[in-house]
């Protein structure tokens, strides 16, 4: 019998929180093997140098291109900045490599632009605002809810390093509560806001709030109100290790994908 090979990985933002993570899960797993990392910074160095895992002998590329044409991955995981995300999706489809992007701040309609390029190519890959299996059932959950509870807010509470506002995975929330949701404009008709911004994001209708603290990492809750009652859904991410059970998951499905998919519940059994 023949051994399955691997599925090559390239890691793009290897010395961020979720990238050092993602390594870290790639170096524990028997069928992934990490072939490079693709930095703004350090060109030529080797993982295990950068890192401090032992092992880890995959080099470093400041030029996407280079990595891509030298390597040949099967797969990019990326967790980068927004604008970078892009650049380096656009770039993993150019080469054929399928894209597993966890970096937040796509639209739906760069979504669509990015599938209809993939779908000419048969090119399987991710977009996930999130990996965690229990902040998608949260998503799901609430899409469910907001049929019978139409009066909803989102607060989304993260980490004070965080660069954007509200989350992925509020906004992934909320478009998908939009799918049963009666659209209405929530609170009192007449509601002044003494302070600028008190009562959040305006999302159809619906309030968005953003919390940024140290000590947290990535915690959501969405309430629902009805007559005399209060449903409350609540996802933590206690540890970034939660995001890679998703990760893993979607590296593996990616290879028999032939098109993007937006959201990890669309591939989850
Ligand atoms: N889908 C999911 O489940 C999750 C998604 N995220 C998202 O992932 C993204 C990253 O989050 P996080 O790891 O916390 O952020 P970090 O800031 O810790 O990491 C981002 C890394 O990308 C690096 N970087 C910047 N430009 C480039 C480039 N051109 N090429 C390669 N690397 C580059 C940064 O380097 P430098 O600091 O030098 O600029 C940094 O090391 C965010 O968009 C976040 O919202 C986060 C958690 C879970
Ligand atoms: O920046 C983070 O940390 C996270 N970002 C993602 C998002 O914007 O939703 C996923 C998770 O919430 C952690």
């Amino acid at each position: 019998m023949t051994e399955k090979e691997p599925i090559r990985v390239v890691v793009a933002g290897p010395r961020g929180r979720m990238g050092s993570e993602t390594i870290r899960m790639i170096a524990q797993s028997s069928n992934l093997t990490l072939v490079a990392a693709v930095d703004h910074g350090h060109d030529g160095e080797r993982i295990e140098d950068l890192l401090g895992i032992n092992g880890l002998s995959a080099r470093i590329y400041a030029d996407i291109d280079a990595c891509f044409s030298q390597e040949q991955p099967d797969v990019l995981i990326d967790f980068t900045h927004p604008e970078v995300g892009k650049r380096n999706l656009q770039k993993a489809i150019d080469y054929g490599v399928r894209p597993v992007i966890g970096t937040s701040g796509f639209s739906n309609e760069e979504v669509e632009n990015y599938r209809n390029q993939m779908d000419e190519k048969k090119l399987g890959g991710i977009i996930a605002p999130n990996f965690a299996i229990g902040a998608v059932l949260v998503m799901k959950f609430s899409q469910m809810a907001a049929k019978y509870f139409p009066d909803a807010e989102i607060i989304e509470l993260h980490h004070d390093k965080k660069k954007d506002a509200p989350s992925g995975t509020a906004i992934k929330t909320a478009e998908l509560m939009t799918k049963t949701r009666q659209s209405k404009k929530q609170g009192a008709p007449d509601e002044k806001e003494t302070l600028a911004g008190a009562r959040g994001a305006d999302f159809d209708g619906m309030r968005i709030h953003s919390v940024r603290l140290p000590g947290l990492i990535a915690h959501q809750e969405v309430l629902f109100g009805g007559k005399g009652e209060l449903l409350t859904l609540r996802h933590d991410s206690m540890d970034r290790t939660s995001f890679m059970t998703g990760v893993h998951y979607a590296t593996n499905t990616v290879m028999n994908l032939d098109t993007l998919v937006y959201g990890l519940e669309n591939i989850l059994d």
